[in-house]
């Protein structure tokens, strides 16, 4: 974990036009600059005060699989700049999908399920595993002003694995449906994780667990964090679990492709994505 952090923090000090030769691709593989990410625009001036690194399951060019949407070859740093690099980001991204695994294994019997339900192709099996890497910038939010490190939203899959350093930060609202809304501080525990649930699992479990309200408030530090979101196959349809339902609990939600619900979800949250996505 250390490694990671320190390798992300190696690249984030790099100058900006050498990010930018890594800008994110239309399969969200690479860098995404300050303010690209506007995760609440409703309640936003401005896009996040965060840079981050999109990293997927590898799939290379000449495999069927990289014509489909959100799959693909990643886009690496040069060895040669930051020798090691992605061999640190390729072991870390493999060991979170294992422990995502673990963890859904508990979701699923705490939902009557086998607890290999999430291991089937379509659901975990054959996932859309994406490591995101952030560096928040040394200012101050202001919710009042609609400024913030990162708007407030709920990750858009499954469940999302994140590592945060010793930076305060991270506030949660536990009650989505309350108005005014209350937001708790996260104290940030370096080494640990902070498992978020995401809208795919709301919709899956028909509210069972419910997806987590989150942002960050930035106070003038600098701060690093760590994301891996655990998201269905493209194709899985989400729809409400036989478990989570009955006569006097009908459906909460139609059912959704996981393309349908993240490509709007990314789409909706980057600048200028919807030009790119809509010419595939
Ligand atoms: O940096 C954090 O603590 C939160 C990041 C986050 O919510 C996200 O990337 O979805
Ligand atoms: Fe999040």
């Amino acid at each position: 974990m250390n490694e990671v952090f320190f390798q992300s923090t190696k690249f984030f000090a790099l100058p900006l036009h050498k990010k930018m030769e890594l800008f994110r691709n239309e399969k969200l593989r690479g860098y995404t600059p300050t303010l690209d990410q506007t995760l609440d625009p409703e309640n936003q001036v401005q896009g996040d005060l965060k840079e981050g690194y999109y990293i997927g399951v590898e799939v290379p060019e000449d495999d069927p699989d990289a014509k489909k949407p959100f799959y693909g070859p990643n886009q690496w740093p040069s060895e040669d700049i930051l020798p090691g690099w992605r061999q640190v980001m390729e072991q870390y991204h493999n060991e979170a999908l294992r422990v995502s695994r673990e963890i859904a294994k508990i979701i699923a019997l705490t939902l009557d399920l086998d607890a290999g339900f999430f291991d089937k192709p379509e659901m975990l099996g054959e996932p859309l595993a994406t490591l995101k890497l952030l560096h928040y910038e040394d200012k101050i939010s202001d919710p009042a002003r609609g400024i913030y490190g990162c708007g407030a939203h709920s990750d858009f899959g499954l469940i999302n694995l994140l590592a945060t350093d010793d930076v305060a930060g991270l506030q949660i609202c536990k009650n989505k449906d309350a108005r005014p809304r209350i937001w708790e501080d996260v104290a940030p525990l370096k080494g640990g994780f902070i498992i978020n649930i995401g809208d795919l699992l709301e919709r899956l479990s028909n509210d069972v667990f419910r997806s987590t309200l989150h942002r960050v408030v930035l106070d003038g530090q600098e701060r690093y964090s760590v994301a891996f979101f655990a998201d269905p196959k493209p194709e899985c349809i989400v729809e409400c679990l036989p478990s989570c339902t009955s006569d006097m609990n009908p459906p909460k939600y139609p059912p959704i492709t996981c393309y349908a619900y993240m490509n709007q979800r990314y789409n909706d949250t980057h600048l200028g994505l919807n030009h790119i996505m809509d010419k595939k």
